[in-house]
């Protein structure tokens, strides 16, 4: 295999990962931690749970989407990614951005009271319980709960998601090497970091991460069948092109 990539190189790829998703991140912490006591009210609550099932989807699609597509920018920044055959590129977005979204998510959660941020304010599971998916809004919550307990700084959450996105185990990548070999050089980027932040205990706990998110993802896109099969007409007419593209 080519020469190990050198120190220099590796700082620089970290650098360049953390800025990326600095620019990317779609909320800023500062913004957030502003917002964390801005709850909704009794009445925005029952709003919520008024909408039809079809409805609160549509408004959930349509955030998720926006999500995705800073996901999208973020990877597009990756040293590499744009070197990377089109092919493969929709192939670790279709299966890796919905694991990003997730990942991010954890830093708009408020751990004290179970709360994310959603539509400009803070909201419980309640708040999506028209979607009738009750057992992944908690799946969801959970994961964010333990992604928080982590309590991983910007640049850790930065090379996490390039590290969740760069899979070279991916179903039908055409050049599996060319990913195998971003990933390593990312792994030895996260190594590096964790040994600079004296956290190396925390190697192995983000790697079991990768697996819970992966069977995460999979009851989403089960659910996500599930609801397009009821509602084929929304997922059809409404659903952003981006959304159904990645996710039908
Ligand atoms: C901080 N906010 C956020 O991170 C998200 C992304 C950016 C905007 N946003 C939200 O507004 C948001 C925040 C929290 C929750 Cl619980 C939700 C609702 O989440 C979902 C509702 C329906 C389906 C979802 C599916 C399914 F099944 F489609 F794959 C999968 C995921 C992961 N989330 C779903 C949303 Cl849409």
């Amino acid at each position: 295999c080519p020469y190990p990539p050198s120190l220099l190189h590796i700082e620089e790829l970290c650098d360049s990962i953390v800025r990326s998703h600095r620019d990317t991140s779609q909320f800023r912490l500062e913004e957030l931690q502003a917002l964390r006591w801005k709850l909704f009210s009794r009445e925005e609550i029952h709003a919520y749970q008024s909408k039809s099932v079809d409805e609160m989807w549509q408004h959930c699609a349509v955030r998720l989407t926006e999500a995705v597509q800073y996901v999208v920018e973020f990877a597009k920044r990756i040293p590499g990614f744009r070197g990377l055959g089109q092919n493969d590129q929709i192939t670790l977005l279709k299966t890796g951005s919905m694991e990003v979204v997730l990942v991010r998510m954890s830093r708009c959660f408020n751990t004290e009271n179970s709360t994310v941020f959603f539509d400009g304010k803070f909201g419980s599971t309640e708040l999506f319980k028209s979607l009738g998916c009750g057992d992944l809004m908690v799946a969801v919550f959970d994961f964010a709960h333990s992604m928080c307990a982590l309590r991983l700084t910007e640049q850790q959450m930065a090379l996490f998601c390039s590290l969740v996105l760069i899979n070279p185990d991916r179903p039908c990548l055409e050049d599996r090497g060319r990913v195998h070999r971003m990933r390593r050089d990312l792994e030895v980027c996260l190594s590096h970091m964790l040994h600079r932040d004296n956290q190396e205990s925390l190697q192995h706990k983000l790697y079991q991460k990768v697996s819970v998110l992966q069977s995460l993802c999979s009851l989403h896109v089960e659910k996500l069948h599930w609801f397009s099969q009821r509602y084929p007409l929304t997922v059809h007419s409404v659903f952003p092109p981006l959304y159904k593209e990645l996710f039908t």
